[in-house]
């Protein structure tokens, strides 16, 4: 009996992988399938992992009808027994019911794969819905990790390198972008959105690889105990949009 499977995880933990992978063994076998994706990191009509690998994809639209999709292959004699939909975080409630429809009434699997949380730690309404109607929702085994060593469960946006948690919910961007050393005139300056996987503790205190390495040169440089400002949040130590803990963050 076919399933609609929602594989999650943060970011770069090997969602786009495993999509590949498992169209690579299903098509192996036989069986006919169709890949999606949306917003993807190499841009349109792909799917791409970190691991080097890319392939092309069908590019969901806002208008895109995953029924009507498999309806007009099927017609035209086209084997679809599984569909790959990648990036599922960007697809509308509505799309994740078609898909939930295309798995009960004509027997497709859907194998779904995306991250569950935006930078502010709110569902993505498809990651929502994924987790509403999936028969199996499975988190990635690989983990990613955050800089301490403990697994990353949180996915933070930083802009300029700073931390932020305002802005619009979909940015498509990676994690590992260098921001420029050298500042160029204001003019030119478009912001480096980047992403950091974190683990809880870190997210809540806003404690980034950068800002801990910067906490780290501080202790070493100060010979005495001083209060330390390294943070760009309104709040005091502790509150929202507060600093992190500048000692044994
Ligand atoms: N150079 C590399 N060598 C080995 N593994 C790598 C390399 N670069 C990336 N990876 C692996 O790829 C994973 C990211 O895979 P990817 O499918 O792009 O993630 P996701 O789709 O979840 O964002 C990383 O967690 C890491 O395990
Ligand atoms: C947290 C968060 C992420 N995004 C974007 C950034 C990337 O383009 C994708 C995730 O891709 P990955 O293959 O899982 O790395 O989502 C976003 O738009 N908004 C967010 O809050």
């Amino acid at each position: 009996m076919a399933e609609l499977i929602f594989f999650s995880g943060t970011m770069d933990c090997g969602k786009s992988t495993l999509a590949l992978q498992m169209d690579y063994n299903h098509r192996a076998r036989g069986r006919g399938g169709v890949r999606f994706s949306r917003n993807d990191r190499a841009g349109e009509s792909r799917i791409s992992s970190r691991l080097g690998l890319e392939t092309d994809a069908v590019e969901v639209q806002d208008t895109t009808d995953f029924w009507e999709e498999v309806m007009i292959r099927r017609t035209r004699g086209q084997r679809i027994d599984y569909l790959i939909c990648d990036e599922a975080q960007f697809y509308t409630p509505g799309q994740v019911e078609q898909l939930a429809k295309v798995v009960d009434e004509i027997d497709v699997d859907v194998f779904a794969f995306g991250i569950t949380a935006d930078f502010r730690t709110r569902l993505f309404p498809g990651s929502q819905r994924l987790i509403e109607l999936a028969d199996r929702v499975q988190v990635l085994q690989v983990e990613a990790l955050c800089w301490c060593g403990r697994r990353a469960t949180h996915n933070a946006r930083t802009v300029d390198g700073v931390m932020v948690t305002e802005g619009a919910q979909v940015v498509v961007g990676d994690v590992d972008m260098v921001v420029e050393a050298a500042a160029p005139t204001e003019a030119e300056h478009a912001p480096v959105v980047g992403y950091e996987t974190l683990c809880r503790r870190h997210f809540m205190r806003r404690v980034t690889a950068h800002g801990a390495s910067l906490m780290a040169q501080q202790d070493q440089l100060l010979p005495f105990e001083v209060d330390v400002c390294l943070w760009h949040g309104s709040g005091g130590p502790g509150e929202p949009g507060g600093p992190a803990e500048p000692r044994g963050a």
